[in-house]
């Protein structure tokens, strides 16, 4: 059956609405439930990263004690606050969406939770940013996390630039990684809006599984995230 709306990937909208509201939304900063509140009556309030994301987010940027990363795909910025909520007073998360006017829409919640110093936010197509990234050598290898979640059909080539960035032993996510369960139906089942981008995550998810240079974990997280960790 196709999956709509919030994108469950569980047995039941009951089950995700459990772990919603049992482990994810009690422990929400108010900061984040007041910027994913102030994008709900957006039409694109879908695209806000899910507060199961972020929550898991959240733990991998403490584990591995990031504190200087890179967003992709902002929109009015859930993913962004959280990862400067997280990272140290002297940390850096540098973000690119082409599309300044939704970050615009949390910029005021950003700027009053007291951690908008650590963002470094980029109005551009983000293939050119990481190119121009690329182009300084002492930026080489000098991330310890990433976030990508913006054009599908571009991962890999994020993919291929952002593990140049990314430190030996970063770790970079993409997010929508099983698309609403589609990469496991047959095409005829999926919405003709949705089968595009179904087929280019299920191109970028093989490319992925073969890529011998991370260490991998697809994850039936919000909509299917993917976690790869550098080895070399
Ligand atoms: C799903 S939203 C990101 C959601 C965000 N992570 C959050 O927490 O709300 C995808 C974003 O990617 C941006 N985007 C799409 N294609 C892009 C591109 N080629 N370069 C830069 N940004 C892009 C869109 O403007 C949009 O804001
Ligand atoms: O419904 C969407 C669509 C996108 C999307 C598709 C194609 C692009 O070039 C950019 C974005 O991204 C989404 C997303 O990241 C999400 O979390 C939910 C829904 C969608």
């Amino acid at each position: 059956m196709e999956l709509k709306g919030n994108q469950v990937l569980l047995q039941s909208e009951e089950l995700d609405r459990y772990i919603l509201e049992t482990s994810i939304y009690p422990r929400e900063p108010k900061i984040l439930k007041e910027l994913r509140d102030a994008t709900a009556s957006h039409p694109l309030a879908f695209f806000g990263t899910l507060p199961s994301t972020g929550q898991f987010l959240t733990m991998l940027l403490n584990l591995i004690k990031a504190k200087k990363t890179i967003e992709v795909g902002v929109f009015t910025g859930y993913s962004l606050l959280l990862t400067a909520l997280t990272i140290p007073e002297d940390g850096k998360v540098i973000a690119v969406d082409k599309n300044r006017a939704s970050f615009e829409i949390g910029l005021p919640i950003i700027q009053k939770s007291g951690v908008g110093h650590k963002i470094d936010f980029v109005e551009s197509e983000a293939l050119p940013l990481l190119d121009q990234l690329l182009e300084k050598e002492e930026n080489e290898g000098s991330f310890d996390f990433a976030f990508v979640d913006a054009d599908k059909g571009n991962y890999w080539n994020y993919h291929e630039r952002l593990m140049k960035l990314v430190k030996v032993g970063g770790v970079i996510v993409y997010d929508n990684t099983l698309w609403g369960g589609t990469v496991a139906m047959p095409e005829n089942l999926v919405l003709e809006q949705k089968r595009k981008v179904r087929l280019e995550t299920i191109e970028f998810n093989k490319k992925m599984a073969a890529d011998t240079r991370v260490e991998l974990c697809h994850a039936p997280i919000g909509d299917g995230i993917t976690i790869c960790r550098r080895l070399c």
